[in-house]
């Protein structure tokens, strides 16, 4: 067995989350024997300081021509003022978009030891398992868009938001599908009532459930759904929706599990698959080796389960974050009086112990 492992740390937390998250690999391939080798590149302001591209080509070769990409975070303060087309953040969508990776799927399942680290009340918070399923390359995120023009004498900017049959079509077959795995629920989340996108998205997401009755499907505007996420997250299985939506429901989402740290995710599509924390590079905490690693180790373990199947090594890793928290190890993100506090490092060694 061998495969290869593309490692984009990026900018600001991104390299001591990924350094972390590949210490989890190297424990867990030591005991499975993966035979796991890694190859590093740059993305994002590290990038664009270094080439002058956010996204240089070499690093698209090299994630295609491997079997899974650990991606940390891109961005900055530092980089708010380079042109908008070589922002940080274009590596990121550059990647989605160059590894046809259409579907980003968010699990959030709230650890036992967490449940009480939620804004919300333990019994509304115990048993949430559920997964957004965000259409990644497709929506307002890459319409056309302009970001400045003068229009009946004063300045303006637009950015257009289109979606296609079949774009909606593929991630609602997706959810579907996960939902048959899991308790037979989609909730598709749009705006029909006031968006044309949404309301072709609703009807194909109708027309793809006609295939699969078994499975539920209910329709909820977003604004609807975020509230419902607050006062009753326990109702969701899967969740389908566009970009934008996708993109700020999984935060809010992420703080029903305590923590925007433990979050992970995979991105998925017609090449390489790609995982990610769900997080950005926290310039804040950047550097202090406080951040938390947990949504990139388990960003990981999904590169085991979904790109390596390799099932036990990825339930192995889930586990010692599991009994990390379930033994009273808190990253300062998530510490209490009363638990043990690990930096970035600490955690990890704590976590690689018990796997
Ligand atoms: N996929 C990505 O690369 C990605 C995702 C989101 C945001 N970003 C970028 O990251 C930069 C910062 O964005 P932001 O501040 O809005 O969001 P952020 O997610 O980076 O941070 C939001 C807050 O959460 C905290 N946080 C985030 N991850 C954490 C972790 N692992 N452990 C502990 N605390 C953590 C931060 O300290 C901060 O207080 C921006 O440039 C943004 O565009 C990148
Ligand atoms: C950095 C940004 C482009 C990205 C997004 O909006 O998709 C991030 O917020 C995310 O959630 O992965
Ligand atoms: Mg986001």
């Amino acid at each position: 067995m061998s495969y290869k492992i593309t490692v984009i740390p990026g900018d600001g937390i991104g390299k001591e989350i990924t350094d972390s998250a590949v210490e989890v690999l190297e424990k867990v391939d030591e005991k499975f024997g993966l035979g796991l080798s890694y190859t590093y590149k740059d993305a994002g302001g590290t990038a664009y300081d270094k080439f002058g591209t956010p996204l240089p080509d070499d690093t698209i070769e090299a994630c295609k021509a491997s079997d899974g990409v650990l991606f940390g975070a891109v961005g900055g303060d530092k980089w708010d003022n380079v042109d908008p087309a070589l922002r940080p953040e274009k590596a990121i969508l550059g990647l989605r978009k160059n590894l046809g990776l259409y579907a980003n799927l968010r699990p959030v399942k709230v650890a036992d030891a967490l449940v009480e680290y939620s804004p919300l009340k333990p019994e509304l918070v115990k048993g949430v398992d559920l997964v957004i399923v965000r259409e990644l390359i497709g929506g307002i995120y890459f319409g056309d868009k302009c970001e400045s023009e003068q229009h009946n004498g004063a300045e303006r900017a637009w950015d257009l938001e289109n979606y296609s049959v079949p774009e909606v079509d593929r991630i609602a077959k997706l959810a579907f599908e996960t939902a048959k795995l899991r308790r037979g629920k989609v909730t598709s989340v749009d705006k029909a009532n006031v968006l044309a996108t949404s309301r072709l998205w609703r009807r194909t997401v109708a027309k793809v459930a006609e295939s699969y009755p078994d499975v539920e499907l209910n329709n909820l505007y977003v604004d609807n759904c975020a509230m419902q996420l607050a006062i009753r997250p326990t109702q969701f299985d899967v969740i389908v929706t566009g970009n934008l939506f996708g993109d700020i429901l999984s935060d809010e989402a992420a703080v029903v599990g305590g923590s925007i740290g433990m979050m992970p995710s995979a991105s998925i599509g017609t090449s390489t698959s790609l995982y990610e924390p769900i997080h950005g590079s926290a310039p804040d905490i950047a550097g202090k080796g406080i951040a938390n690693p947990m949504g990139t180790i388990l960003s990981a373990a999904m590169l085991l389960r979904y790109s390596l199947h390799e099932e036990a090594a990825a339930k192995a890793i889930e586990a010692a974050v599991d009994k990390a928290l379930a033994d009273g190890y808190r990253t300062p993100d998530l510490w209490k009086e009363g638990f043990q506090k690990a930096n970035t490092e600490e955690i990890t060694k704590v976590i690689c112990e018990r796997i």
